[in-house]
């Protein structure tokens, strides 16, 4: 049976003003994330996917359309109530490693701080463990690879216990090996029934989505599903 949406996206468009004009980020997205199971946004470079993916993540305010997140429309909401949404619910990766950690504090003090900025408790050794980074919490995160340090922002969602993660191109800057321990972390994470939004143009990750919206030039093209590996209608729900 398909779940609840989580997000409801209808019409949504974005733009950039730039000195040579507006440039359209996203136009006219009409779609539903269900609350469970991988969403991956997909498309060439340009296509809008990292836009869609800040729109879903509270960072951007579209200039079109309306989003809800579990049936509130987020458009009506004050700049500290989105604040206090993305802390509570939604948990960021980007896709530098490095951005997403505190490097001055060790892996366990990273995932202690990620708990507090939202207001929860964590027992670092139980995620530690749980993301195959058992006995590194005492570890500076440079000690980290590019992929243990990618596992670890996932691990500070977690201790976020945010009900969303959304990720930009997780894999992206790092190699092979690290990129596959970013593969098995996202599994993981589907597997505890975390709704997990990832904007890539990795095959390896897109191949693990449940449903992959295809971008191109800032338009929905066709949310594709994994199980019928078909077509749904293009840019509907
Ligand atoms: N801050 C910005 N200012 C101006 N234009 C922008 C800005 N961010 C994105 N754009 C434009 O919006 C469109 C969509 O960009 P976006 O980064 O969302 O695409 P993408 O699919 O994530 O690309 P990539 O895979 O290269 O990261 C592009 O035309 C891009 O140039």
């Amino acid at each position: 049976m398909p779940s609840k949406p989580i997000f409801q996206l209808r019409g949504i468009g974005v733009d950039y003003p730039t000195p040579a004009g507006v440039v359209t980020g996203v136009d006219d997205i009409t779609v539903d994330i269900p609350a469970r199971g991988m969403t991956v946004l997909a498309g060439p470079s340009g296509s809008g996917k990292s836009t869609l993916l800040r729109v879903l993540g509270l960072l951007e305010r579209p200039a079109r359309g309306t989003l809800t997140f579990q049936g509130a429309d987020t458009g009506r909401l004050r700049h500290t109530e989105r604040r206090a949404l993305r802390r509570d619910h939604l948990g960021l990766v980007f896709q530098n490693p490095p951005d997403n950690l505190f490097s001055s504090l060790n892996v366990a003090d990273n995932l202690r701080a990620a708990a507090e900025s939202a207001r929860t408790e964590c027992r670092p050794d139980d995620i530690l463990r749980q993301l195959g980074l058992d006995g590194t919490g005492s570890w500076r995160i440079s000690a980290l690879s590019g992929g243990q340090q990618q596992r670890l922002a996932f691990g500070c969602a977690l201790a976020r216990r945010s009900s969303v993660i959304l990720a930009d191109e997780p894999t992206s800057q790092l190699d092979e090996a690290s990129a596959d321990l970013v593969l098995d972390t996202l599994r993981f994470l589907v597997d505890q029934d975390f709704a997990v939004l990832v904007a890539s143009h990795d095959d390896r990750l897109i191949d693990l989505g449940d449903r992959i919206a295809r971008l191109h030039k800032g338009k929905l093209e066709r949310v594709e599903h994994a199980a019928t590996n078909g077509p749904e209608r293009g840019g509907a729900r």
